[in-house]
């Protein structure tokens, strides 16, 4: 399989933090979700990815070649959670701007994006609420036949409808073969929607990256009353949270078996996953 992305050994250390010698690949021709607690270091990573912060460590392919090929940046939509334009721009400004960075810029496109969202193209930046703000700068990353978009929390700003609206765009700009999104979200229904590939960062290692329903097929969540623990499966369980009543927890699917006949195994969300996994990891500290 091609890779859009390949993420090798990066490594950045911040005072407080430390992005862990991480390893991934974004797949070409596929939608991959990007998840990870706060602070887990996914802006971090994307910006390294994107040559927007120094890396103390590691390499970065994108479309095969190294990254710091100039030329590729056209062939990359990029979106952080909130675009920044001069406060009296309307979105015909923000064209005039940037339009003649890209060779591939579409006016047609763009305005075409512009009415789908229901943005004003004479409507000034500043008064523009969060979610259209959102939908203009993905306007932009959209108008420029990029062949890889890499988005921090584009949905974040979002309402459920518009949200959805995005999600169709995305489906949308997959139609067109070998081209790939890799985004940052905390909103994993989203990702239950649409993505292909799941790639979990926990506090700046890489806990998982892979096919979706292989990490949703990997975990499953137990439930048990008091006496239904046993000892040697205590350890087994990931993010162990023991009650009066009895217990929960995560556990791999193929750890199982030995345990009594009363306990519940359930399948897992991506919610789940995180949610044991950070309380398991937090454990560790
Ligand atoms: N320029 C910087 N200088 C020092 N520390 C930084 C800098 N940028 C980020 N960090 C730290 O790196 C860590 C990871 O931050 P990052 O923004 O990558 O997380 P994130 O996963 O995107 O979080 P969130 O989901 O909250 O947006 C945090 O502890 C943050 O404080």
């Amino acid at each position: 399989m091609n890779n859009a992305a390949e993420v090798r050994n990066l490594t950045k250390r911040f005072p407080k933090f430390h992005l862990d010698n991480i390893s991934f690949s974004v797949p070409s021709g596929f939608v991959s979700g990007f998840i990870g607690e706060n602070g887990a270091g996914k802006t971090t990573t994307l910006k390294l990815m994107l040559g927007m912060a120094l890396k103390d460590g590691g390499d970065l392919r994108l479309f095969g070649k190294p990254a710091e090929e100039v030329a590729l940046k056209e062939e990359i939509g990029v979106l952080f959670e909130q675009p920044y334009y001069q406060e009296d721009w309307t979105p015909l400004d923000v064209e005039k701007a940037v339009g003649p960075f890209y060779s591939q810029w579409d006016t047609h496109v763009f305005h075409q994006y512009l009415h789908r969202f229901s943005l004003d193209p004479k409507q000034k930046f500043k008064t523009m609420s969060r979610g259209m703000k959102t939908k203009l700068g993905m306007a932009v990353t959209l108008s420029h036949n990029a062949k890889l978009l890499l988005l921090d929390e584009p949905t974040s700003g979002l309402d459920p409808a518009g949200r959805d609206e995005m999600l169709d765009i995305f489906r949308d700009y997959m139609v067109q073969e070998g081209r790939s999104i890799f985004f940052s979200t905390h909103i994993t229904g989203d990702l239950e929607k649409i993505a292909d590939y799941i790639t979990y960062i926990c506090r700046g290692r890489i806990l998982y990256s892979g096919p979706k329903e292989e990490l949703l097929e990997k975990y499953c969540l137990i439930r048990g009353g008091k006496e239904e623990l046993p000892v040697q499966k205590q350890n087994r369980i990931l993010g162990l949270r023991e009650h009066p009543e009895g217990f929960e927890g995560l556990i791999e699917t193929e750890e199982l078996g030995g345990f009594p006949q009363g306990v519940i195994a359930e399948p897992v969300t991506l919610e789940d996953i995180m949610v044991y996994m950070n309380r398991k990891e937090g454990r560790n500290d």
